[in-house]
């Protein structure tokens, strides 16, 4: 399993997450949010006039209570309360008009983020994907890019929003009466200080809750993934202990959150009500005393009244602020992971069959990236030639690097020293398309996508017919494909785990075979068949690989047999190369590691690997 990335628990992760500055993260926002900038504007513009309407229902007030509420006057009094009710009216719409132009630009902004994350995965090395758990990776793309567009949706707007409201409602506070105004305003510095702390705790417990998302997003997927292995070993109870620790952990940091959020929020409210009390206490002396209008402390407190909702909201806009600064912050960390190199332009001749000199390995070194630093690389120095045309098999005891060594030929990992040449040409210089489409692969694991068998298999080729695509499922002896309810357009389910192993695997070599590829790679590819299948697949393949030039890993005599000469992988160099009956006459280790498996085949008549001969 992949390790987490990002380990919740981890408090290295949190120091930088703390440090890095929440605005400096959400800036890295501006190109997605470029496009629909004037859209994004106006619903700020317009969210901007209908608060500030709020500011207009004091003054309204104020003219009440002065004029047709002093001097009795009934017909002004309607008059004022139609002027609130159509204040009302006009303040709703407005609002309404913020949601409806914004909807629509923000879903784009959160659909564009996450078709660049989809894109940036698929061209990230493999080596990232062996070292980012999936459910970090997945929560990346979900959650997280949800609370991005919340906050451009709402925190940023309201903070906007209720910043102007704030300053335009402390203009009018301190005209009314400046001595009140400033008893309002009293509370403003020590709540600011008091939030710029907020921030900072906050800010880590967000990253932590976060990380966490993605640990038990990972920990489902691994359990919906395993669910056979799970029941098979009744490991159900010990799967849900992992998931409830996990839940428990993020409840922990949830409640942690929440008691931050209440703490801020509770001193955010209770500072400006202690000083709105103080101002009406004063602002009744006042009117007392004949120095204040009772229209005027109206007025003023209606102001104070409505700046009540700006103030308290200040808290969790900011809460919901650092959220989507982390989520920022936790998106962009994958989008700034470098992407494989495209290789140069093409250095030496194109592939042709006059140069054609097959596949090369020359003083190949390999170590995987996130090996410790002690550790001896995978493969030493590996040199070996395929001719072209040849189909070589690789055999060497389990761990030993085959699979790491296949892995190569694509590019699937770059080389740490030496290269590898197809046909004279240096792999290391190829664009990838052009890589892969001259290098055809199967692997142990056959890896299938919910879709049909026929696109499955046209993966290898997409431009491949359907004569080809039955020519491929007759090479990999996929005769079952017919029995099944829609022939090749039946989905195969998710990971194709519809089918049987050996089905999934014939169907990952049709996909290997069917675009009749130059060189092609198969690693172990019929070990999951059952010994008459193999043989069938054999027969079959053998016409393949005569038209290739083949790299196959091979455990079995059985599946050496297709190769005309051996290469013994061993201490990650390559130790001897010969034909099969050579290395078993000549070398000891090939022979142990013969031995024990079906000995008799190997001198199975024409098909042997004397009958192919070697080149
Ligand atoms: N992503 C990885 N990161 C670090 N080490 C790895 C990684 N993948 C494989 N290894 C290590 O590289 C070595 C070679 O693995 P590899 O899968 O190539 O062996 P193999 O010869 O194909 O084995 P098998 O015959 O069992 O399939 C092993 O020691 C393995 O632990």
């Amino acid at each position: 399993m992949p390790t987490t990335h990002a380990p919740a628990t981890d408090p290295d992760q949190l120091v930088p997450a703390a440090e890095q500055s929440a605005v400096r993260t959400l800036l890295r926002l501006w190109p997605y949010v470029r496009p629909v900038r004037a859209r994004w504007a106006g619903a700020a513009a317009v969210a901007v006039v209908a608060s500030c309407l709020s500011l207009v229902f004091p003054i309204v007030l104020k003219w009440i209570v002065d004029g047709p509420v002093t001097d009795h006057d009934p017909g002004g009094v309607w008059l004022g309360a139609g002027m609130l009710l159509a204040l009302g009216v006009t303040e709703a719409l407005l609002f309404g008009l913020r949601r409806w132009l914004v909807a629509r630009p923000l879903a784009s902004v959160e659909a564009a983020m996450r078709g660049d994350l989809y894109r940036h995965l698929q061209r990230l090395p493999v080596a990232f994907h062996d070292r980012w758990a999936s459910g970090q990776l997945l929560s990346r793309g979900t959650t997280d890019l949800m609370v991005v567009r919340m906050f451009l949706a709402f925190p940023l707007t309201f903070l906007i929003v209720n910043g102007v409201t704030i300053v335009a409602g402390f203009v009018l506070l301190i005209a009314q009466d400046w001595g009140l105004g400033l008893v309002l305003l009293a509370p403003a510095l020590p709540l600011m200080v008091l939030c710029y702390r907020f921030e900072s705790k906050y800010a880590s417990a967000a990253r932590r809750a976060q990380d966490q998302v993605g640990d038990l997003t990972t920990v489902v997927e691994e359990s919906v993934l395993g669910i056979r292995i799970i029941k098979g070993f009744g490991r159900h109870r010990s799967q849900a202990r992992a998931f409830r620790d996990l839940s428990r952990m993020l409840r922990g940091t949830e409640l942690t959150k929440a008691r931050l959020l209440a703490g801020i929020l509770g001193v955010i409210t209770l500072l400006p009500e202690m000083a709105l009390g103080a101002a009406l206490v004063l602002g009744s002396v006042q009117v007392a005393d004949g120095k204040l209008s009772a229209g005027t402390l109206v007025a003023f407190l209606s102001t104070a009244l409505a700046l009540r909702w700006p103030i308290d909201s200040i808290g969790f806009l900011l809460a919901m602020s650092q959220e989507a600064a982390t989520a920022t912050r936790r998106f962009f960390e994958v989008m700034d992971e470098p992407e494989e190199s495209e290789g140069g332009s093409a250095a030496g001749a194109p592939a042709t069959e006059d140069g054609a000199d097959g596949l090369r390995f020359e003083g190949v070194r390999f170590r995987y990236p996130d090996a410790p630093d002690a550790s001896e690389p995978v493969l030493e120095r590996i040199d070996l030639h395929v001719r072209s045309g040849e189909t070589m098999a690789l055999v060497g005891a389990t761990g030993c690097g085959k699979t790491t060594l296949t892995a190569l030929v694509p590019r699937l990992h770059e080389l740490t020293d030496g290269r590898i040449t197809l046909d004279g040409r240096d792999i290391g210089s190829m664009e990838r398309e052009e890589l892969r489409t001259l290098v055809s692969v199967a692997f142990e694991e056959p890896t299938l996508f919910s879709a049909s068998v026929a696109e499955n298999v046209l993966m290898g080729a997409v431009e491949a017919d359907a004569a080809q695509l039955d020519r491929a499922l007759g090479v990999a002896q996929a005769g079952f494909v017919q029995a099944l309810p829609d022939a090749a357009g039946t989905q195969v389910g998710e990971q194709g785990l519809s089918l049987s192993g050996g089905q999934r695997q014939r169907l990952a070599l049709a996909r290997a075979v069917v675009g009749s590829p130059r060189f092609l790679v198969l690693d172990d590819p019929l070990s999951a068949l059952d010994v008459h299948t193999e043989a069938l697949v054999e027969a079959a393949l053998r016409e393949v690989l005569a038209a290739s030039t083949a790299l196959v890993v091979a455990h079995r005599p059985s599946t050496v047999l297709l190769a005309d000469r051996v290469a013994l992988l061993s201490g990650g160099r390559i130790t001897a190369v010969g034909t099969h009956q050579e290395l078993l006459r000549a070398n000891a280790e090939y022979r142990h590691l013969m031995s024990g498996a079906d000995l008799e085949r190997e001198d199975d008549g024409p098909h042997g690997p004397e009958g192919k001969g070697t080149r």
